[in-house]
């Protein structure tokens, strides 16, 4: 198995879910910066588990380690390596799904892939556990990009069938999007909230889950990153963030509503402003021809239900080869999109970081 991207900014992640630890290694940071590791862990506690009755019950603190590249808090420029030990598996949860797959779960592909042999406890390499990595490296990259006077803030834009209200594509309130981060319903709008807080504890009730919308915006990218083609701000970032457990679907600024409407409604006419070229809609998410125009970079990402639920499902026995009901154990999230927006501020982050070495040597 392989777990990494990345071309300036090259991350791995490693570890398995029930395993001992959890961890990964970032090569490429520039030499010298000081990272705020209080607000690395306050950023961390966004995605962690256990953190409310909205989310999964298994209890990880998800503090990392780092052994190599920081010396005193300070990034010393050769490759960062961290790790975050596992302290609360419960295995034998998973003792029925060697034979039985979960529906829609990794536990049927992984096997056909690597043979019975791979540890699929707890989703194994598989689980959403490995975003707790991505999200020390993108935390780091997080303040990374401050520093460069680029923020990068997430916000809920749809849980089941509940809608936040919708953000300004052109100017959008980043104080705003930032004040709801530590909220457990990153949602603008509070009455939004409480009606996803119903239905998340409603759906937990039921055994039952749901998926939503993971919105992006990021602020202050220079025009001109990014190549056309294969190696655009769109590949690299779709490339990153299909590698988030969950993710069905990415769209950038206007989006597949676009698909419906006309050139003439959509097209993000040029203006000045001041001496600045802008445009008056951003349809195009901050993005043509893959690369930035300056406008703010917006994308929504789709997150499918959690599939470990509690009702019974049908399945099959792969050792009896027959069709079999399936119940399973454990603690999960009812809704994994809710824990999701810090992990996608990160990859995006990441993404960002990596496109700016390609320009900006001192990075190096
Ligand atoms: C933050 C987050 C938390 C998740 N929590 C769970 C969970 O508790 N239970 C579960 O079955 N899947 C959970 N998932 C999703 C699974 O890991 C994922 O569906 C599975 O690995 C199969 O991958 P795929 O959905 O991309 O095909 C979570 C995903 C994310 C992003
Ligand atoms: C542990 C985390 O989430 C896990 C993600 C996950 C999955 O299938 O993705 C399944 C559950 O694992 P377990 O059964 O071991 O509790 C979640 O709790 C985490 O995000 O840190």
């Amino acid at each position: 198995m392989a777990s990494n991207f990345g071309k300036t900014i090259q991350v791995s992640t490693f570890g398995a879910s029930h395993g001992y630890a959890i961890g990964g290694i970032v090569e490429g940071l520039p030499c010298g910066h000081t990272i705020d590791i209080d607000e690395l862990k306050a950023f961390l506690k966004r995605r962690a588990p256990g953190q409310n009755q909205l989310t999964t019950q298994r209890k990880e603190a998800d503090i990392p380690e780092f052994l190599a590249g920081m010396v005193d808090g300070m990034l010393s420029g050769s490759p960062l390596a961290f790790m975050i030990r596992n302290t609360s598996q419960h295995s034998s949860d998973y003792n029925n799904l060697r034979d039985i797959p979960r529906p829609s779960h990794a536990d049927f592909t992984a096997r056909m892939r690597y043979g019975d042999k791979v540890d699929m406890r707890g989703g194994g390499h598989f689980s959403a556990r490995l975003t707790a990595p991505l999200c020390v490296a993108g935390g780091i990259a997080l303040q990374l990009l401050r520093e460069k006077g680029i923020e990068i803030h997430g916000h809920l834009k749809q849980v089941g069938t509940v809608q936040d209200a919708p953000i300004d594509m052109v100017h959008p309130d980043m104080k705003a999007l930032a004040s709801i981060a530590t909220e457990p319903i990153a949602m603008v709008d509070p009455e939004k909230r409480s009606e996803v807080e119903n239905l998340v504890m409603n759906l937990k009730k039921d055994g039952d889950s749901t998926g939503g919308i993971v919105e992006v915006v990021a602020t202050g990218l220079p025009i001109g990153l990014g190549n056309p083609n294969f190696d655009g701000i769109e590949n690299r970032l779709a490339r990153a963030i299909f590698g988030v457990p969950a993710i069905k679907g990415i769209s950038f600024g206007g989006g597949f509503d676009m698909c419906a409407q006309l050139g003439s409604e959509v097209n993000d006419a040029f203006t000045m402003d001041g001496d600045k070229i802008t445009t008056t809609t951003n349809n195009s998410g901050g993005i043509q021809g893959g690369i930035t125009n300056g406008l703010p970079l917006v994308m929504q990402v789709g997150i499918k239900p959690t599939p470990s639920i509690y009702k019974e499902q049908p399945s099959v026995s792969l050792s009896r080869k027959e069709d079999t009901l399936l119940t399973i154990q454990g603690r999960h999230d009812p809704c994994v999109a809710l824990r999701a927006v810090p992990v996608i501020e990160a990859v995006t982050a990441l993404v960002i970081l990596d496109f700016l070495g390609d320009i900006d040597h001192e990075l190096r």
